[in-house]
């Protein structure tokens, strides 16, 4: 009846004017915490995550008034958005407090973890860990530092996770989810979304399996057969990554052909005094070359670039930020001088422009088409900026040679970040999953979790691991309670959109070569796929990009098929490895 639509359009402009109040508030402070970690700014982001929950319950409480049966499409789609608030629905306010208490305090153990190597040497994840893991070739250091990081950061909040799946599956069961995987999973609107990704990841298998194999090889060269499990598995300190998720730091132990130009600019950003402040505009100047929204200045009023030197505690692990206002978006990331951080510096933009682009949609459209096109968008321009002739281009890489031996090494350097990453992305939330289910019990957390690494990723842990570690935790996601299946979702629809967008810029030749750089045609198509947010199923505004209607596999292996032919040539059968871990020696 259209006086119910009335009253129903009147209430949602009320709550948009509402949300954005709500949202922003909570923004600032949880801001604030992130960039300067103490009890009072922790209390106050437990208090105003509290106030926030209980706003989105009562708006719920209000939504669920409205018979919406007979509303056009999308007043039913918005409704349906303000009722689904996932833990907020946590009636008891007691339980909500000690839920967002729980997720307050593993954040912080895991962000203030510092490992001593000797009684006054403590060094924290970013930047001293993690410099380390990419420069040190010293096996045992790694391992000290592999360990140390784990008994610092997991181990201590084993009991925190558990009391979170608890409190996080006792409110979505309110909302009548089976548990929280079954509420995460119900974002992406896609029936067969999890037998979806299963296919997607056998169907990549043995790419990785051929990778796997090379890297192995050239590492027992480095470091001696006698540091490698007679199972298969490559221990897991070796990779240049803590978490051995990508592998682009080992590069120069990789490269097919070494007498090539090194790929990696990280040596001629230094030498060209390089800036955290000069890597954000290179990075803006790509989007603005595409014809979309440049940073505005509140973005360089308020981001924080680098890591404060004033002695603050912060969480320096990047992250993008939407205040909700319509006005301030921000990027917080310790940020140094490395190739790495130049890629993560366009894939937090990516975020932002996103952001921007939806600015103007209702705030419950505010959102990625599925969390997986968030992550993509910046990962889509630095497919561009990261070919050979595009760092050519800004004179990060001196010489620009073009053979058949370039092309390989540049293929290996993106698969070494690309396909590496695969199996990592994929089983994170496999764990998750099986533990929000019941099937992983706390007493099963480390051997559940080592299960996946050795079957899926054909990792090893350096030393014996047991029920005390909880090395799930030792990864930012698990204690910062963020899904991560998004990012395997977007490694694999960053190259349908990366050959969508180079269609769509007239490239021609192989996909690997194509730079989208100043592409007005791309950046319009890409800009209306953005602008649409969260207001349609992604499969929407997918097809719109893409021509498509599911996600596919094929583009990323049509990128990296010439790399393949290369390694299973390399490779003849020596590859794989024996599902279940190698039996280790307990620490020594
Ligand atoms: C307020 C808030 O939290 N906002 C969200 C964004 C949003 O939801 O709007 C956000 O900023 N999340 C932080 C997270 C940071 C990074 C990350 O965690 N990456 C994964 C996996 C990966 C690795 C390489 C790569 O190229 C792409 C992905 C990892 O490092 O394991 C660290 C460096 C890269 C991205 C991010 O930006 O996704
Ligand atoms: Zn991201």
């Amino acid at each position: 009846s259209n006086v119910n639509e009335t009253a129903a359009g009147e209430f949602l402009d009320m709550y948009n004017t509402e949300a954005q109040r709500v949202f922003s508030a909570n923004a600032a402070v949880s801001w604030a915490f992130n960039t300067n970690i103490t009890d009072e700014n922790r209390q106050k982001s437990i208090q105003s995550d509290l106030q926030t929950d209980l706003w989105r319950q009562n708006m719920s409480h209000q939504a669920a008034v409205f018979n919406t049966s007979g509303f056009d499409p999308d007043m039913q789609r918005q409704f349906y958005k303000i009722k689904d608030i996932g833990t907020a629905a946590l009636e008891d306010v007691a339980k909500l407090e000690e839920l967002n208490s729980v997720l307050a305090q593993m954040s912080t153990i895991y962000s203030t973890a510092r490992v001593c190597l000797t009684k006054t040497d403590c060094l924290p994840l970013d930047p001293d860990i993690t410099r380390e893991f990419e420069k040190s070739r010293n096996e045992e250091r790694l391992r000290r530092l592999w360990v140390g990081w784990r008994d610092e950061s997991g181990k201590k909040m084993r009991q925190l996770y558990t009391q979170f799946v608890d409190l996080s599956n006792e409110a979505v069961k309110t909302l009548g989810y089976a548990d929280t995987g079954d509420y995460w999973r119900s974002k992406y609107e896609t029936e067969t979304f999890e037998q979806d990704v299963a296919s997607l990841f056998e169907e990549l298998k043995p790419f990785y399996t051929e990778l796997h194999a090379f890297v192995r090889r050239r590492l027992k060269a480095q470091y001696g057969d006698s540091v490698f499990p007679a199972s298969g598995h490559i221990p897991a300190h070796l990779l240049g990554n803590m978490w051995a998720q990508q592998w682009n730091s080992v590069q120069n132990l990789l490269m097919p052909y070494p007498d090539q130009p090194i790929l990696d600019v990280t040596a001629e950003m230094v030498k060209q005094e390089y800036t955290a402040e000069r890597i954000f505009h290179v990075a803006d100047d790509f989007f603005a070359s595409l014809g979309l929204t440049p940073m505005p200045q509140e973005f360089w009023n308020g981001s924080m670039l680098e890591k404060p030197q004033d002695g603050r505690e912060v969480v320096c692990h990047a992250s993008a930020w939407d205040f909700y206002n319509g006005i301030d978006f921000r990027v917080k990331q310790c940020t140094e001088v490395t190739m790495e951080h130049f890629s993560t510096a366009h894939h937090e933009m990516g975020h932002i422009e996103y952001f921007l682009q939806y600015k103007h949609q209702p705030v419950v459209y505010r959102g990625g088409a599925n969390a997986g096109f968030h992550e993509a968008v910046g990962d889509v321009i630095s497919l561009s900026v990261e070919t050979p002739k595009h760092l050519h281009d800004i004179g990060l890489l001196p010489t620009l040679v073009e053979n058949n031996e370039a092309d390989t090494n540049f293929l290996m350097a993106m698969a070494l970040q690309k396909i590496a990453f695969l199996p990592f992305g994929y089983l994170i939330d496999q764990w998750r999953w099986s533990v929000f289910r019941g099937q992983t019990h706390p007493s099963d957390y480390n051997k559940a979790w080592w299960k996946l690494r050795c079957e899926l990723q054909g990792v090893s842990p350096p030393v014996a691991r047991t029920e005390d570690d909880f090395d799930p935790g030792a990864k930012f996601h698990i204690p910062n309670n963020t899904p991560y299946i998004r990012y395997f979702v977007s490694f694999v629809l960053q190259f349908q959109f990366h050959k969508a967008l180079c269609d769509a810029a007239g490239h021609t030749g192989p996909l690997h070569t194509c730079d989208i750089f100043n592409s007005t045609e791309a950046g319009t198509k890409l800009g209306e796929m953005l602008s649409m947010g969260s207001s349609k199923v992604w499969t929407e505004p997918f097809q719109a990009l893409t021509n498509q209607t599911r996600m596919s596999a094929q583009p990323l292996m049509d990128y990296f098929q010439p790399l393949m032919t290369f390694l299973q040539k390399e490779n003849g059968q020596d590859k794989g490895w024996q599902p279940d871990c190698p039996n280790l020696d307990p620490i020594s």
